[in-house]
């Protein structure tokens, strides 16, 4: 009998409208009915993708911070530690930068792994600071993220798929940006939106006309029952 996939699905560039911000809520009922896991695997700060899953109403499985917390609906794994990335954002402090997100920063606030700053702000200096202390700065087209190159949304869908007990071989999944290419790689089949980026472009297995969430609405329609069980 034919089955949904599971599905793997990044969210900004991926479920958002197709202006650019905000989740489209078109994609609400299509994931809420989908016969099958969806795991969302995101940049975004842990409460974030809970809140979605959450709001859409399907289980809480979750990659957040870039594979830096993972959530595997029962366990809560952290695979690095924000020390470092704090050290770094300090130093870009003192050198006379900010993050860019003002006083109470939403978007830093529960980060457990990493540091997201502003795209507004120079990424030069950002770079070489985080060099010297061994990390990476990735540019999801949404921030810059200071982070330490080995946890990866790849890994933590791993992991996740290791507890709910599916391969990933079976997933599918949608993503828009560089964060997304160890996810494509862990993959059975890949797909990237017309707006992303030139890393998720080439790592993808099809790349689709539609930008955003018209991507990944035509992607569920292309996959909808299209695993053999
Ligand atoms: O947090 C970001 O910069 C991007 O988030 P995303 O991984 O859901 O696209
Ligand atoms: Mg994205």
């Amino acid at each position: 009998m034919a089955a949904d996939p599971p599905l793997v699905l990044d969210v900004d560039g991926t479920l958002t409208r197709p202006e650019g911000w905000g989740i489209d809520p078109r994609v609400f009922d299509p994931l809420r009915e989908w016969d099958a896991p969806v795991v969302i695997a995101t940049g975004k700060a842990f409460p974030y993708p809970v809140a979605l899953c959450h709001f859409i109403g399907i289980p809480e499985l979750v990659v957040a911070e870039n594979g830096g917390v993972v959530y595997t609906g029962d366990d809560v794994f952290f695979t690095a530690d924000r020390a470092a990335a704090q050290a770094v954002v300090e130093e870009y402090r003192a050198a006379g930068y900010d993050p860019g997100w003002g006083p109470e920063d939403t978007v830093n606030r529960w980060r457990e792994t990493e540091i997201a700053v502003n795209r507004e702000q120079p990424v030069e200096p950002l770079r070489e600071i985080a060099a010297e202390y061994g990390l990476e700065v990735i540019d999801t087209g949404y921030a810059y993220h200071v982070k330490d190159a080995d946890p990866t949304k790849g890994e933590g869908l791993e992991r996740i798929a290791d507890h709910i007990g599916i391969d990933p071989a079976d997933c599918v999944a949608v993503g828009d940006s560089i964060n997304d290419v160890s996810t494509f790689e862990t993959v059975g089949r890949s797909f990237a939106v017309a707006n992303a980026d030139e890393a998720a472009t080439a790592a993808a297995d099809e790349v689709f006309d539609e930008r955003h969430a018209d991507g990944t609405l035509a992607v569920l329609e292309r996959v909808r029952g299209a695993n053999s069980a």
